[in-house]
């Protein structure tokens, strides 16, 4: 075999001799279809040949690069052909067949002298390590907050070490006091019993589908507000109006999200020559602060004349402006401003997209819907049996009857595992480290952690990861927490959500409050996906249609005994 090879390397050799010695004379005629003609010399013909092997080489090269890295590495670009490829289908499961073919971590290498470069990850071990261990080595970082400083500023969702860590004290103080629980209760029993209810009594009337997700999006827009700025914007009004802060918040997060995919110094140079998204950004974000300043200075107002209604406000920002900064100082109206902003983007969406997937998911599990209902009608039976009288009226869930209901709890946590609000969530390394698995961090690498991709690890929920089971959150009935660093919807560490206790009892009296009165079906083929956002919002919202609940059936459930 050796000998037949080097007899065919040499016939090769001089085959290739011969034809390099005769390109100086020899040229090729070829005649185009039109008629004309072209000359090539053989001279021309190996420049190409070079070319083609070259040009072979690169694209078996980056190939290859698939084997070790999860995604082919071309020249210049790197992976972008890739993630092109990946942001036109389905982007997180894009995302999650990459991380799960590279045992739950890759290196993104995006084109040369681009922001993109980062380490994507779905390991609870690193997760772990990164929101926890390592706390402060895995900051926000500056890329974060400068893409995010015009709209949020110094507020807590964009800050780090000290000026974070103050306002997260404060603000947890807040979130655990009585009084504040009591406002969430009052403000989340007015907004639906009063606004949300009636809006879907109107359209079941009118025999009319309604966008579920955009009804759930003004609920927790009115009610966010009322919780940082203690006033109502009034976006859940029969009608369902346009309220121009809320679109001038919706369009400024909209054009802020755009700094993430645009090279840093193409949207600085928009910034400064006031075009483009950058524009709409401007005017977005004056259209945001128009509203802050107005309840800033009414506030300010109402406290200095002490009257009564000042003193029940528990609001975030009558909170703040009680307060005094290290130098004794009332704190200055941009810091307010920046909390209060912060606070509503946080809680504005997050809680009404979980509702919207998790009403599409129990759309398709009757099962579930009717163990929600069995639960329900079990806790007011137990109301009943407390207080030996019969349920007539409307039906107020209390509180601690919200509490009781874990069935729910898990089916929500459920929806969360496989839709989580925020699918991926980011942070900077400070200094060298290496994670748990192996991967090695050089200072200022960006890590990506892909929220979306954890809910469908094998690894960690086992071989029905994909399947809609809320029983896998209960034992005995009662619901189990899991690890923040397998189940990251709320992050994980001391930057866990701080309104998640907030948010169940939100989603929980939401949910309950729907589904005692009504069956919520899913409109014959309405398209749902995800759309590619900070937050999992689904691209075509969610077109239901009520149905009134039978009353002989919850009277049926109400009676039975378990
Ligand atoms: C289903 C509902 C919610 C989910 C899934 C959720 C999820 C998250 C996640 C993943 C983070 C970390 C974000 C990051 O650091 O990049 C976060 C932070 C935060 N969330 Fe939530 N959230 C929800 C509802 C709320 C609500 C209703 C509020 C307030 C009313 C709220 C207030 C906050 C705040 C203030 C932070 C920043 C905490 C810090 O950086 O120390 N969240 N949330």
């Amino acid at each position: 075999t050796i000998m037949n090879n080097q007899h065919l390397n040499n016939n090769n050799n001089n085959n290739m001799t011969s034809s390099s010695s005769s390109s100086s004379y020899y040229s090729f005629s070829l005649f185009s279809s039109h008629g004309m003609t072209g000359v090539f010399s053989l001279h021309d013909i190996q420049i190409v040949e070079i070319f083609l092997a070259v040009a072979v080489f690169i694209v078996i090269h980056s190939l290859r690069q698939k084997k070790f890295h999860g995604l082919p590495v071309w020249p210049v670009v790197g992976m972008l052909p890739s993630l092109i490829f990946g942001l036109r289908q389905n982007m997180y499961e894009w995302l999650t067949d990459t991380t799960n073919r590279q045992r739950g971590t890759f290196h993104f290498k995006g084109p040369w002298f681009s922001s993109l470069q980062s380490v994507v990850t779905s390991d609870p071990r690193n997760l772990e390590h990164l929101l926890k261990a390592k706390f402060s080595n895995f900051p926000k970082g500056g890329y974060f907050r400068n893409n995010l400083k015009d709209l949020l500023g110094d507020g807590i969702f964009n800050a780090d070490n000290e000026t974070w860590a103050k306002q997260r004290k404060t603000a947890s103080i807040v979130f655990h006091s009585t009084k504040f629980r009591q406002l969430t209760a009052d403000s989340l029993f007015e907004l639906v019993h009063k606004r949300l209810l009636p809006v879907l009594e109107e359209s079941l009337k009118n025999d009319i589908p309604i966008d579920l997700q955009d009804v759930l999006l003004r609920l927790t827009f009115d009610n966010v507000c009322m919780i940082a700025f203690g006033v109502d914007p009034g976006c859940l009004t029969p009608g369902l109006p346009e309220i121009p802060f809320a679109c001038a918040f919706e369009k400024a997060t909209e054009a802020t999200v755009l700094r993430f995919v645009t090279p840093t110094c193409v949207w600085k140079m928009m910034k400064y020559l006031n075009i483009g998204p950058e524009k709409d950004l401007k005017e977005s974000i004056t259209g945001v602060n128009l509203f802050a300043d107005e309840v800033i200075r009414t506030r300010k107002k109402e406290l200095a004349l002490q009257d009564e209604n000042s003193k029940q406000r528990s609001d975030l920002l009558t909170v703040f402006m009680r307060l005094k900064d290290e130098k004794g100082q009332p704190f200055s109206d941009k810091f307010l401003r920046d909390i209060c902003v912060n606070f509503i983007l946080a809680g504005r969406d997050t809680s009404s997209v979980a509702l919207s997937w998790f009403f599409w998911l129990i759309n398709q599990h009757p099962e579930t819907e009717e163990k929600i209902l069995e639960e329900i009608c079990r806790i007011l039976r137990e109301r009943e049996s407390a207080g030996n009288v019969e349920i007539t009226g409307p039906v107020i869930f209390q509180p601690e009857e919200i509490k009781k209901m874990d069935f729910l709890h898990a089916a929500i946590s459920e929806a969360l595992r496989l839709y989580p609000s925020v699918p991926v969530d980011h942070k900077e390394v400070v200094e060298d480290d290496v994670f748990p698995d192996g991967t090695v961090l050089k200072k200022g690498t960006k890590v990506i952690y892909a929220i979306y991709s954890m809910g469908r690890m094998e690894a960690i929920w086992g071989k029905d990861c994909r399947e809609y089971k809320p029983e896998r959150w209960l034992r005995d009935g009662r619901f189990m927490s899991e690890s923040a660093y397998k189940f990251t919807a709320f992050n994980g560490g001391p930057r866990l959500c701080l309104g998640k206790d907030f948010a169940y009892y939100q989603m929980k009296f939401a949910a309950a409050s729907i589904l005692y009165r009504y069956q919520v079906k899913v409109t014959k083929n309405h398209p749902v996906e995800p759309k590619l956002a900070l937050t999992m919002y689904m691209k075509y919202g969610l077109k239901v249609n009520l149905i009134r609940r039978d009353e002989a059936e919850l009277h049926k459930l109400l009676r039975v005994k378990y």
